[in-house]
This record gives structure tokens, C-alpha cells and sequence, in this order.
């Protein structure tokens, strides 16, 4: 029953009454109690007459005389229940015979209440008054759970009601876009097993403690068999013990660019391998982990040889295209997981073999070199080759805790300036044995 002044929206109107007897003078008395009583007050005099009137104007309540000729009360009162316009206007019986089976006739088919006739007045009234007090707080009950559902059911996030174990109760339309089941499939599974874990846990309430309350960006198995980033928060219902309310708010696309942003944090912009940021944190850890286990670490410098001519020569553009490839040939070479090669500024490149002797970096940087070579990318005004050549410096070191990095550079970058020097479009090699410990030592001093 729509009754705009439960709704609140409209000024507040008097509630309907319709009365429903037979006989004219209990007609007119009646309405004039409710009149008096401040209800607007309709009449009629028959069970038909009754239904067309109360489809028309929807009463706040209908006084209901059992005794009629033709449709009589209870079959009047049927109708009217079984009616969608009319079936939420409460009912009230008046009736003379007050046999019990009537009584519970009437109740049976959804009266809310009966009176005896002869009617006292008094009663009637007060009767009246309640159960129009009841039907307005249903009506504003009802409201406002229309109104819930509305909210939910249009939501954006995911919406769960989630007992303590993880049993879902309910889920709302949204979840069917987040996981991919339909909500009512969703009811009586676990959140537990929804959610992907690294970790084992016993059973479900105990994989639920670990999910907890708050908030925690956990990756949700989608029906599809794919793992959706998800931010899911927990509140625990304080109407409801031991029940959560659970909000899923996919977060991958978010997630998606976050990671796009910090690869693209990593890489060197023209020629996509790692840039010097990557390269010289990669080293930190390489160079710890070389510690711990006493193993070789090899630095590999490169620079392209008279780049300079290059560019004046075939202009900036080709100069760049050349960088490209040469980052290409380098990064071919490095393999491992524990190599990395990378653009450590203009013309110049640095590969880290982990775990590699002088011999075999020795070897691939000659093997870099040569793959540079052979890509023939003519360096016309060249002295040293008509393609382009790079000369490359290679050192190696089994760190301790008191050498640094920047030893490594060092005697890696003259060993590359050594190259250069001797002629170009070589490999030179640094420090070997007393050499090495003559930088060592020159670092401690
Ligand atoms: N096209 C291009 N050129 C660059 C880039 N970064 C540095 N260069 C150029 O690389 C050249 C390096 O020149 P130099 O340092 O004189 O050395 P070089 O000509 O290679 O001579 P050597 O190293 O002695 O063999 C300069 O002309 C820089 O402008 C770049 O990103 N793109």
C-alpha cells in the first residue's frame, strides 16, 4: 500500500477508511465516527461495489461487515486479498454471529481483526486506530527495505553477507560481475575458497581469520579460472553475530597500470632494456648475494666507437636506430636470470653476469662484440671498421664485505678506456689477481 504520508514525500494525508455493510444506518453511523475521528470515510453496500471501490481509491483500511446478500465478507475479503491493487489494506470484520468458526474463517483468509456487532463504538474507533498505527509502520518498514535493496542491488562494488566460517548468505547483483557466478549460486559456498591463497589453512574459518576484518587487497578466483586483483573489506555486523559484511572492489585495472608504471619505471625509454635505475639496483642485490656465496661477479662496459661521427654523419634519428640494435645484440647475451644488460647512458652499455669467472665474461663480451659487428650497420666516416664496432672493458671480482661497487666500475671502464685506446672494436679485460688487489687496496687506503 502506497500511502504517500508513511512515505514522507507529500504533506500528510487522512487515512481512508471504506465501510462495508449492508443495512444503512450502521453505514451512516459508522461514517460518521470516522469522520469524526478524522479518516476520510467511503461507503458501500455491497461486497461488488466494495472491490470496485477499494482498487479505485486504495483505503488505509476497510471495516468489513461478514452478513451480506450476494458476496458476503469473507468472500468480499478473499478478493480483496488475492487482488495485487488491495491485497496489503488490512481488513476488519464486524460481524453479529460471533461463531468461532467465522472468526477464524476471517483471520484464516487475512483479516486483521474482528469486531462483534452490536459494534460499541469505543471499540470500533480504537481498533481503527491500531491497526492503521500497524499498517503505517509496515508501510514505513517496507519502504525502507525497498529502498536497502535498491541500494544494493545497484551498487557498483560487490556486495556478500558472509557468516563467521565464510558461508556466503548473501550476495549482491554486482558479485555476479566480480566472480562470475550468479548470486544465487553464490549462496552457501565459501568466501574461503573464492579467495586464492598462498598458504594452507585447516579448514575454512581458519582460511577466514587470516582474510580478518579491514581492508586487504587479496586475488579473487573468477568463475573463469582467472585471479582478479581485489581490494575486500570485512566489517563485522553488530546486528547479527558473527556475521560480515563483505565489499569486493575489483582493483586490476588499477593493479594493471601500477605494474605497467613500475615496469616502465625500469626500462630505458629508446631502447626498452633495463635503464641505469634497474641496472644499478640489480647490481646492490647481485653483489650481496655474490657475498653470501663467495661466487664471481662479471661487469661488462661497452661504448660504441665514434658514435659521434656516426651521428654527424647519418643524422640523430639513424644514431638512435643504432642504439636500438646495439641494445638488442647486447641483451641476446644475457640470459640467466641472473644477467642483466642495460643502457647506462648515451652510447653506453653494461651487462652483469652473476656468477660468472673472468674467463667466460671474457668470452661473451667478445662474443657481444662480435654479434655488434656483424649486424653491419655502416659507420661510414669510421677509422676504426666501415660498420659499427664497440670496445668493451670486462672485469670480475669475488666481493667480500669490504670492496665496493664502485671498484668494480672503475676497473671495468678502464679496462673499456684501455680498449679504446689499443685501437677500438676490442675486448680488454681487468685486473686479474695482484692488479685487482692493487685497486683493492688503493679503494682502502
Ligand atoms: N643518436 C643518439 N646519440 C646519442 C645519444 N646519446 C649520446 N649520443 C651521442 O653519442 C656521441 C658520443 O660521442 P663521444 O663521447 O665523443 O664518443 P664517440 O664519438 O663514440 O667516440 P669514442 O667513444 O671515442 O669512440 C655524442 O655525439 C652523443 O651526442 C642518443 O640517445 N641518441
Amino acid at each position: 500500500m502506497t500511502n504517500p504520508a508513511s512515505v514522507g514525500l507529500t504533506a500528510p494525508r487522512k487515512p481512508a477508511v471504506l465501510i462495508v455493510d449492508d443495512a444503512p444506518d450502521n453505514l451512516a453511523l459508522l461514517r460518521t465516527m470516522m469522520l469524526r475521528q478524522g479518516y476520510q470515510a467511503f461507503i458501500a453496500t455491497s461486497g461488488e461495489r466494495a472491490l470496485e471501490i477499494a482498487q479505485r481509491i486504495q483505503p488505509d483500511l476497510v471495516l468489513l461487515d461478514v452478513v451480506m446478500p450476494e458476496l458476503d465478507g469473507l468472500e468480499t475479503c478473499r478478493r480483496l486479498k488475492a487482488h495485487p491493487l488491495t491485497a496489503r489494506i488490512p481488513v476488519i470484520f464486524m460481524s453479529a454471529r460471533g461463531e468461532t468458526d467465522d472468526i477464524v474463517a476471517g483471520f484464516d483468509i487475512g483479516a486483521a481483526d474482528y469486531i462483534p456487532k452490536p459494534l460499541r463504538m469505543e471499540e470500533v474507533c480504537a481498533r481503527v486506530r491500531a491497526q492503521l498505527r500497524l499498517a503505517s509502520g509496515s508501510d514505513a518498514q517496507k519502504e525502507q527495505a525497498d529502498r536497502l535493496r535498491m541500494i544494493v542491488d545497484s551498487m557498483d562494488q560487490g556486495l556478500l553477507i558472509v557468516e563467521r566460517c565464510g558461508r556466503i548468505q548473501y550476495a549482491n547483483p554486482a558479485c555476479d560481475r566480480y566472480l562470475g557466478y550468479a548470486t544465487d549460486e553464490l549462496v552457501g559456498r565459501s568466501l574461503a575458497e573464492l579467495v586464492a591463497r598462498q598458504d594452507s589453512y585447516p579448514d575454512d574459518c581458519a582460511a577466514m581469520e587470516a582474510i580478518g576484518n579491514g581492508t586487504r587487497e587479496v586475488l579473487i578466483r573468477h568463475r573463469d579460472g582467472g585471479l582478479r586483483a581485489m581490494d575486500l573489506t570485512m566489517t563485522p555486523m553488530h546486528a547479527a553475530d558473527g556475521q560480515f559484511v563483505a565489499l569486493l572492489h575489483d582493483i586490476t585495472h588499477h593493479k594493471q597500470s601500477e605494474d605497467a608504471l613500475q615496469r616502465a619505471a625500469m626500462l630505458d625509454p629508446l631502447t626498452r632494456i633495463a635503464n641505469r635505475r634497474h641496472f644499478d639496483a640489480f647490481m646492490e642485490k647481485e653483489w650481496q648475494r655474490a657475498i653470501r656465496n663467495a661466487q664471481p661477479l662479471s661487469l661488462v662496459v661497452l661504448d660504441v666507437d665514434h658514435f659521434k661521427l656516426y651521428n654527424d654523419t647519418l643524422g640523430h634519428a639513424a644514431g638512435d636506430l643504432c642504439l636500438q640494435k646495439v641494445a638488442q645484440a647486447l641483451e641476446a647475451h644475457a640470459l640467466r636470470p641472473t644477467d642483466l644488460a642495460a643502457r647506462y647512458g648515451g652510447e653506453e652499455f653494461v651487462l652483469l653476469f652473476g656468477e660468472t669467472p673472468d674467463i667466460a665474461a671474457s668470452r661473451l663480451a667478445e662474443a657481444i662484440r662480435t654479434t655488434v659487428e656483424a649486424l653491419q650497420l655502416p659507420n661510414p666516416r669510421s677509422p676504426t671498421s666501415p660498420w659499427i664496432t664497440v670496445s668493451v672493458g670486462v672485469a670480475t671480482i669475488v666481493p667480500t664485505q669490504l670492496d665496493q661497487i664502485e671498484q668494480l666500475f672503475v676497473c671495468a671502464d678502464r679496462a673499456m678506456y684501455a680498449a679504446k685506446e689499443s685501437g677500438r672494436n676490442r675486448v680488454e679485460t681487468a685486473l686479474a689477481g695482484a692488479a685487482w688487489e692493487t685497486v683493492r687496496n688503493a679503494a682502502m687506503m
